[in-house]
């Protein structure tokens, strides 16, 4: 490619991108070949639309968080893994949006799939959604491991965002490769300096984060 065409190229690709506060980054521009579903930008998520605030499909994370993202892919690539990641920073908006929606008792689209043994009332008291979020401070992702060859996500025993017991880290009424499947995640999440959520096998924070006090709310987009 000469010259000229790359700097056109970069020049496009540019205008797809909107500008950050200064520290984020879109993840993708670090990690070109990371599986990226962003639930909340969908309608498969436990309340069943896209969430506010969510405009676009791209993942956004602190500079610090997307570069041990990069870490974590490479160990992975090379068990012939990967990462596919599920939520990353989360803007004060779509927080208030899950608010809005835990007022409506009357509103369980998809209370089948999500959260069938927890009443819709305790999903924030029991701690499974959050009224400040880790997620808007930039360096908290929601992520599972899925196989190179079939791309299919490893059997975790739950599924992301199950709301109940079973989705504990140690749960302990599932199988053993299951139990082993959870133990590679959290064992080469920490390894890059993230901490997990213990009632949510997927939830990680990467332990110094750059913005510990700081919940933004720029949109997605
Ligand atoms: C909603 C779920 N994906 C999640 O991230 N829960 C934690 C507790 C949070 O809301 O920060
Ligand atoms: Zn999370």
């Amino acid at each position: 490619m000469s010259s000229a065409i790359k700097y056109l190229f970069f020049f496009l690709i540019s205008f797809s991108y909107a500008q950050l506060p200064e520290g984020f980054v879109y993840v993708k521009q670090v990690v070109p070949d990371l599986d990226v579903d962003l639930r909340y930008y969908s309608n498969n998520n436990f309340i069943g639309k896209p969430v506010k605030g969510y405009e676009t499909d791209k993942l956004i994370l602190t500079v610090e968080a997307a570069n041990a993202l990069k870490k974590i892919q490479k160990e992975l690539q090379d068990m012939n893994l990967c990462l596919l990641v599920f939520d990353g920073y989360r803007p004060q908006q779509a927080v208030n949006h899950f608010i809005d929606w835990a007022k409506d008792l009357n509103d369980t689209v998809n209370k089948h799939a999500f959260y069938p043994n927890v009443d819709k009332r305790n999903l924030f008291k029991e701690e499974y959604i959050a009224t400040r979020s880790g997620h808007s401070k930039g360096s908290t992702v929601d992520l599972t491991i899925i196989d190179g060859n079939t791309g299919e996500p490893l059997d975790m025993g739950s599924s992301f965002d199950f709301f109940g017991e079973v989705s504990w880290v140690n749960y302990n009424n599932i199988t053993e490769k299951q139990k082993a499947n959870r133990m590679l995640l959290q064992q080469v999440m920490l390894k890059y300096g993230f901490r997990n959520y213990p009632k949510e096998w997927w939830h990680f924070t990467l332990r110094n984060e750059p913005f510990p006090k700081t919940y933004f709310d720029f949109p997605v987009q």
